[in-house]
């Protein structure tokens, strides 16, 4: 299988000893990959290194093969990124903000611009000013932006974070149509365990610095949890009394 992202061993620890420890995981092509972990668990310091923002004390992180830390544009260069909220100019309209974001790619064809409007269900208020869109819909043109170059791989840093449920919807529905029409792999993280469980077949769960257990879905489900937010909790208790008993 085609791995798209290999994570290995990746370790980084903050002045006041917080941090990740040791985190491995692999993404495959055409997965839509759940970053998985509670407020605090490290999701953002992970994909920071993914996309060389920050640096590891140890490990490695592979894009495409390639190594991030020691060859950032091959590494970046099928990658699209919305880390925290998406930022745009609030006095153009939303299509000038793509279009100024497409200048920076002039292989693009100029219908690019059309066709990721009506990806994300934007065309219809594309002439409006940012600044009079709903956060939703600002999310929405990050996403736009971030779709742009045609990546074949998007990461994602809680793309539905601080929206209402018609907001989080939309998101969703977009990744969704996104990995379908347009064969995007996802490396979406998040803190709604039901977000995860609607969207990810692969998911990987964090708990503080440290992977608990990653893999496909259905095998980590396996008939014995009915629910993600169960097996989260039994994977927790697990690693807690192995804590207590070491
Ligand atoms: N620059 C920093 N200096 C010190 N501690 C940090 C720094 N960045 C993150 N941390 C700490 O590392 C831990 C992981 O933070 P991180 O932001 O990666 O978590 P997260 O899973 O993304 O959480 P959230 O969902 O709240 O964004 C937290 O305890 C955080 O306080």
């Amino acid at each position: 299988m085609d791995r798209i992202v290999e994570i290995e061993r990746l370790t980084k620890t903050f002045s006041n000893k917080r941090g990740i420890h040791d985190i491995s995981l692999n993404v495959q092509r055409g997965d839509v990959y759940g970053f998985f972990g509670p407020n605090g668990a490290g999701k953002t310091t992970v994909m920071k290194m993914m996309t060389g923002l920050s640096r590891a004390d140890q490990g490695k992180v592979r894009l495409f093969g390639h190594d991030v830390a020691t060859h950032y544009e091959q590494a970046m260069a099928k990658v699209g990124v919305l880390i925290e909220t998406a930022e745009a100019y609030e006095y153009m309209s939303g299509r000038k903000n793509l279009e100024l974001a497409a200048s920076l790619y002039p292989e693009l064809a100029r219908r690019r611009v059309d066709e990721v409007l009506e990806l994300v269900g934007l065309s219809s208020v594309q002439h409006e000013k940012v600044g009079h869109y709903s956060l939703g819909m600002k999310q929405r043109l990050g996403l736009a932006s971030a779709i742009l170059s045609k990546p074949e791989l998007l990461i994602l840093d809680e793309p539905t974070n601080g929206l209402d449920i018609e907001g989080m919807v939309q998101i969703r529905e977009i990744i969704m149509r996104l990995a379908r029409e347009e064969k995007i792999t996802f490396f979406i993280s998040s803190h709604l365990i039901y977000e995860m469980e609607l969207m990810c077949n692969r998911i990987g769960i964090l708990s503080d610095g440290k992977i608990l257990t990653e893999g496909i879905l259905s095998e980590q489900l396996k008939g014995r949890f009915a629910t993600l937010e169960e097996f989260f909790l039994h994977e927790v208790n697990k690693e807690r009394g192995t804590v207590s008993h070491a």
